[in-house]
């Protein structure tokens, strides 16, 4: 496996759960899902907030969620909650901790001072949440903060809030932040995942929404019901056709050894589709390694 693919962790899918409900972090331990957030922020009522951080750091200490990455949404700066959220979730070491409303890159570094301050292990990452028009303007700046911060969470209920936006098929008032964050993301080596679909009913909305977050060049969605798994995962992995294609470049391009430019049944081939098709083939290959671990 190259450098590349011993890099890339597939993250199609991210489940928030509400750590305060027990019955779904158990149910979570069967779900075909990349990776879950335990949220202590917005699905939890203030009467639960302790419960359900207690639940949270209990979870990312078992060992039971296997194959899936165990992140922590902690409540934002400025709330009663978040510091000790901080202090407790930094402790019990999980996959990552995601912060929500970042807005910028003094924040990041004050997260990771904190989460140094308060004995979080290395391998604690920093997931950032955007979802204000604050970060939408400074979101370079967020994602190239720290190298802790490895992903950036769109939050597109937040972000519709703000903008006194709706929510309409095809996102139209989302499309310019949901693009900056991307060229951030792109521009940083970040990696970064789509907001939620809230209509868990809605599966022919929700297919189209995951298809138009692969076209933009999401790395995967966040979800907030077991039902929008397997669509998910099915939609931001190569399909079949194009790993065969991805093959076909890949051979073509080693085929004309040294030339600057093959075809392959007539489409021009140079270098920068050959690192495309090494992409799709490596994607492939994590998502095949992850599916039998
Ligand atoms: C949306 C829900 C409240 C719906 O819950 P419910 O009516 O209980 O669903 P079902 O009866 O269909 O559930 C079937 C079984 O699946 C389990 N379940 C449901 N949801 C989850 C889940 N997210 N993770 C794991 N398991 C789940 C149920 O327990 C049932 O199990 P069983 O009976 O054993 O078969 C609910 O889905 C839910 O709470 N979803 C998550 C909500 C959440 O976390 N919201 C916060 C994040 S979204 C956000 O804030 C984004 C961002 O900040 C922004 O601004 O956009
Ligand atoms: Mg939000």
């Amino acid at each position: 496996m190259s450098g590349d693919q011993a890099a890339y962790r597939p993250r199609r899918s991210v489940l928030y759960l509400p750590a305060s409900n027990e019955r779904a972090l158990e149910k979570a331990k069967t779900l075909p899902v990349d990776a879950l957030i335990l949220d202590l922020e917005d699905a939890v009522a203030p009467d639960a907030k302790e419960q359900a951080r207690e639940n949270a750091c209990a979870a990312a200490r078992s060992g039971e969620y296997g194959r899936r990455e165990v992140t922590i949404r902690v409540n934002g700066r400025g709330t009663q909650w978040h510091l000790d959220d901080l202090r407790a979730v930094a402790a019990a070491g999980p996959d990552a901790v995601v912060v929500p409303k970042v807005g910028s890159a003094r924040e990041v570094e004050q997260l990771v001072a904190a989460l140094e301050e308060y004995g979080a292990p290395e391998h604690t990452q920093l997931w950032a949440m955007v979802e204000t028009p604050q970060a939408m303007l400074h979101c370079e700046e967020i994602a190239g903060a720290s190298e802790r911060l490895t992903v950036l969470v769109m939050g597109t209920n937040d972000l519709a809030k703000e903008l006194h936006a709706e929510h309409v098929p095809g996102r139209a008032p989302l499309l310019t932040g949901l693009s900056l964050c991307l060229l951030a993301a792109r521009a940083t080596g970040t990696v970064i995942l789509d907001g939620v679909y809230n209509d868990v009913k809605d599966a022919e909305g929700f297919e189209a929404e995951c298809v138009q977050g692969r076209e933009f060049g999401f790395d995967g969605k966040t979800l907030i019901h077991p039902g929008q798994v397997e669509v998910c995962n099915r939609t931001f992995a190569p399909s079949a056709e194009a790993v065969e294609d991805a093959r076909g470049i890949v051979a073509a391009w080693e085929a004309g050894a040294g030339s600057g430019v093959v075809t392959l049944g007539g489409r021009m081939i140079e270098q920068l589709h050959v690192d495309t098709a090494t992409r799709v083939l490596a994607i492939d290959e994590a998502i095949r390694a992850l599916d039998e671990a």
